[in-house]
């Protein structure tokens, strides 16, 4: 396996053992292949990303990063390469199972399936791979629903029509979804679309908190500027191949954003975290 293929995203260790120890990688990712209908959209992409660690997945539109945050969530299926989270591979997993450990975050999600219910019921339907059978209206359940509400600041609403909510309270809503699934791993696409700029931070802020506990988060993100801030691994997708990979200070370069995206712009360091803040100078000439 090449560096390049690779994608390495962490310093873990490389040693099938690495999964038992703390540092090891929460996700691992190597040559995924995922193609639909003749179209490669995803083409030996690798990575990893250790447990705990919040990861931006930026790239051009169609670069593929949606497809992959579906290969990941069983929602599509590769073709070829190998998924494992926790050392544990995800093919081999049963529905159920990849359910309770993986949360998928999407955009828009108004559909039959929630035609008609509240933003409480929506936020319920993520604690079904925990029910049994009989489904159930368990305390439990109801406690991490109302957990997960409050997290996003959407307790107000919740006995609202989820279906009448506007774009930005509809985009909470689906995260609290995904947050009653207590997963191991989160995955969100693009979830500070529609949000206000506060509603941006204060997500971004939970996704670093809930990090901090152990959830693995990896976020398709359009913001470069919001990766820079709360990222502490990028993978940058073009075309649907890794092109870059490594701690948001390596990766988050002029030449980078210049070579995948054709925009001149200058990296400084932000005054109070020292973090990298991506300022956009213009299209690149030539482009
Ligand atoms: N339902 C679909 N049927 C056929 N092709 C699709 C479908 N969804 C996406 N594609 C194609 O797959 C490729 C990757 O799309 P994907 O949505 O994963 O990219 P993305 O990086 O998430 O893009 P964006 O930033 O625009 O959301 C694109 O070429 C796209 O046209």
């Amino acid at each position: 396996m090449t560096d390049a293929s690779r994608g390495s995203a962490s310093e873990a260790s490389e040693s099938p053992e690495a999964s038992a120890l703390p540092e090891a990688s929460a996700l691992d990712l190597a040559h995924l292949r995922f193609a639909r209908r003749d179209r490669l959209v995803l083409d030996d992409v690798g990575l990893e990303l250790p447990r705990g660690s919040v990861g931006a997945l930026v790239g051009p539109n169609g670069a593929g990063k949606s497809s992959m945050l579906h290969v990941l969530a069983g929602v599509e299926h590769a073709e070829a390469g190998t998924a494992l989270l926790g050392g544990d591979d995800l093919a081999a997993l049963r529905r159920r199972e990849r359910a309770r450990r993986i949360a998928l975050a999407e955009q828009e999600t108004r559909d039959a399936r929630t035609q008609g219910l509240t933003v409480a019921d929506v936020v319920a339907l993520g604690r079904i791979p925990h029910q049994g059978a009989w489904g159930g209206d368990r305390a439990e359940d109801r406690e991490v629903v109302a957990r997960s509400l409050d997290a996003v600041d959407a307790s107000a609403f919740a006995a609202r029509g989820y279906d009448e909510l506007s774009g930005g309270e509809r985009q909470r809503v689906n995260l609290a979804r995904a947050l009653a699934q207590e997963p191991e791993l989160l995955l969100l696409d693009e979830p500070t679309n529609h949000l206000d700029v506060r509603a941006q931070l204060v997500t971004l802020d939970l996704l670093r908190r809930l990090s901090a506990d152990g959830l693995t988060v990896l976020a398709a993100l359009h913001d470069l500027g919001l990766a820079a801030s709360y990222a502490d691994h990028v993978v940058v997708l073009a075309e649907g191949r890794v092109v870059a990979a490594g701690s948001t200070d390596e990766v988050l370069t002029p030449s980078l954003v210049r070579d995948v995206w054709g925009v001149d712009a200058e990296v400084s360091r932000h005054p109070r975290t020292g973090r990298p803040v991506v300022h956009y100078l213009g299209i690149a000439e030539g482009d």
